[in-house]
């Protein structure tokens, strides 16, 4: 079968060897053992861009047998040694910035722009861990036994399974990938099917930076065969470690599957952030902290708002203030277009569980103040523009249910016990934000929300220094932040008699 990119795009890229079907183990590229493949489509239009090598269950054995067998000599590398590989990653990922961003754009929908800003994103994890890895410091502890001496040492853990999905195809690779390898393990990595080609480039990008054969390795699977592929990976003993981002539903099955053989799991799941904003709020900041939050990646994200709580004296302005920097902020085009910064959802059924909730939101008496979904918009197929509704209450479906997507639902709260109980009344506890110029209410809401992130005055809280994960059902463990390399060890303690 002959592998090429099966349409045209306005992008002519510099170092077209980046793109690549195939997946990437032991050091090799390779196919999957049946020489079975799966499509990869641009959402921009649904039409094919490629088809990638669908790897087995036996397959994916062989990668992590692959990382086992590279973790013998690779836990003994050098802190400078693998500082260096860090180094020369990134800084390899920055020079191929631009072609980085177009396989982002081609295969999530990503506007151009924006893809650019997700290198950058993906970028800084890889610079923060490398500036982390001399700073795995152990303890002294004083003994109880006075002939004693106690110390502790951070070793890796072996192979790390990380698991991705689609809607951040390259920062969420580097900050679960780089931590590990930073920390000494070696990695098996599945991408999500519906954007295994930012990983295959990044993977392109370690063997070119001298990373060793083995330490990371890159398996493209097929929807279908996830369920099948993922036994293996919790039934496996050699994984030691398997970290995930994706939906609850699966993080819940591979959390309990990994208890059988007493993997640690890192669980970064769906979120249902609130976004309050009181009566006392700077209502400028506050509609700019919405339009980051609620419509980067046109609702995409698992910190996006989702429930948007706005004081009943302030709600009437707000909404119509919002619609206006709405406006004026968006411009719609082509992806690959520089003036746009507005993208169309990922998938056909990404639009339809958004018309359930605008649809099932009305039927309970919420009204839309701008945008709405257009059918067949000259955008694409998948286009849906920023929408803002308001009259929004708990009977609502978006109320228990992640949204995904460009809604953004205003519902209109009396009192801070109030808005408080109504924020915390999901099981998902990701991000939250607060909007208010009083501080002891900064204080007093930031320490009431169950949530694992808080924004104040801020929208876009996303970064590779901050600690990032949730409690509830949205996950344990938090990636990125000075912490970020502990995720990834393990604390031996050593006594020694003297
Ligand atoms: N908290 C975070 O950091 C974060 C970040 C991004 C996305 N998300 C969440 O992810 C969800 C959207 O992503 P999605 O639809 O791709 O999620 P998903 O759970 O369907 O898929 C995520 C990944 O898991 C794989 N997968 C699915 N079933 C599997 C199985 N049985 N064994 C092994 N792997 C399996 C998929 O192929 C994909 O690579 C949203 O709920 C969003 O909030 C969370
Ligand atoms: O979708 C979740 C991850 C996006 C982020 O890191 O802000």
């Amino acid at each position: 079968m002959a592998h090429i990119l099966s349409k045209e795009i306005p992008y002519t890229f510099k170092d077209p060897s980046l793109l690549d079907h195939r997946s990437f183990v032991g050091g090799k590229w390779v196919e999957g053992s049946k020489g079975d493949t799966f499509s990869v489509y641009d959402p921009a239009d649904n039409q094919k861009v490629w088809d990638i090598a669908d790897l087995d269950r036996e397959d994916v054995k062989g990668a992590i047998e692959a990382a086992h067998t590279a973790f013998k000599s690779f836990k003994k590398s050098l802190h400078r040694e693998r500082r260096w590989l860090m180094r020369r990653w990134a800084d390899l990922i920055r020079e191929n910035a631009d072609d980085l961003a177009a396989i982002c754009s081609l295969e999530l929908g990503k506007p151009f722009k924006e893809s650019l800003v997700t290198v950058k994103y993906g970028t800084d994890f890889l610079d923060w861990f490398e500036s982390a890895i001399e700073r795995q410091y152990g303890e002294t502890i004083p003994a109880a036994k006075g002939d004693n001496r106690i110390f502790t040492v951070r070793q890796p853990q072996g192979v790390v399974v990380a698991i991705t999905p689609w809607n951040s195809p390259i920062a969420m690779i580097t900050r679960k990938v780089g931590a590990a390898i930073a920390a000494g393990n070696t990695v098996v990595c599945k991408p999500a099917p519906e954007t295994p080609l930012c990983a295959i480039a990044i993977a392109k990008l370690f063997e070119r930076a001298g990373g060793p054969p083995g330490v990371l390795n890159i398996v493209t699977t097929s929807a279908g065969k996830a369920a099948d592929v993922g036994k293996e990976f919790t039934e496996n003993k050699l994984v030691r470690h398997l970290s995930f981002t994706g939906s609850t539903a699966v993080g819940r099955y591979l959390h309990a599957e990994c208890a059988k053989t007493f993997k640690k799991t890192s669980l970064e799941l769906g979120g249902n952030a609130p976004f309050i904003v009181f009566g006392d709020a700077n209502l400028e900041k506050a509609a700019e902290g919405l339009i980051s939050s609620k419509f980067r990646s046109s609702g995409q994200t698992c910190v996006c708002a989702n429930r948007i709580f706005i004081h009943s004296s302030i709600v009437e302005t707000f909404a119509s203030l919002l619609a206006k920097k709405v406006q004026d902020t968006f411009h719609f085009a082509s992806v690959w277009d520089p003036k746009c910064n507005f993208g169309p959802l990922y998938s056909f059924k990404a639009f339809e569980k958004i018309d359930v909730q605008i649809k099932d939101a009305i039927s309970k008496g919420a009204e839309i103040v701008y945008g709405g979904p257009e059918k067949n918009s000259q955008w694409g197929p998948n286009f849906c523009p920023p929408t803002i509704l308001k009259g929004g209450n708990k009977d609502m479906l978006f109320m228990q249910q992640e949204t995904f997507g460009p809604l953004a639902f205003l519902v209109s709260f009396e009192t801070d016990e109030e808005v408080i109980e109504m924020a915390n009344d999901t099981d998902a506890g990701l991000a939250a934000y607060i909007f208010t110029e009083d501080i002891s209410r900064v204080w007093r809401i930031s320490e009431e929300l169950e949530a694992g992130m808080v924004g104040v005055r801020v929208g876009l809280i996303s970064a590779c220094e901050q600690p990032f994960g949730g409690i509830k059902d949205s996950g344990t463990g938090r990636e990125g932040g000075r912490d970020a390399l502990d995720e990834y060890t393990e604390v031996k303690s050593i006594t020694v008699g003297i």
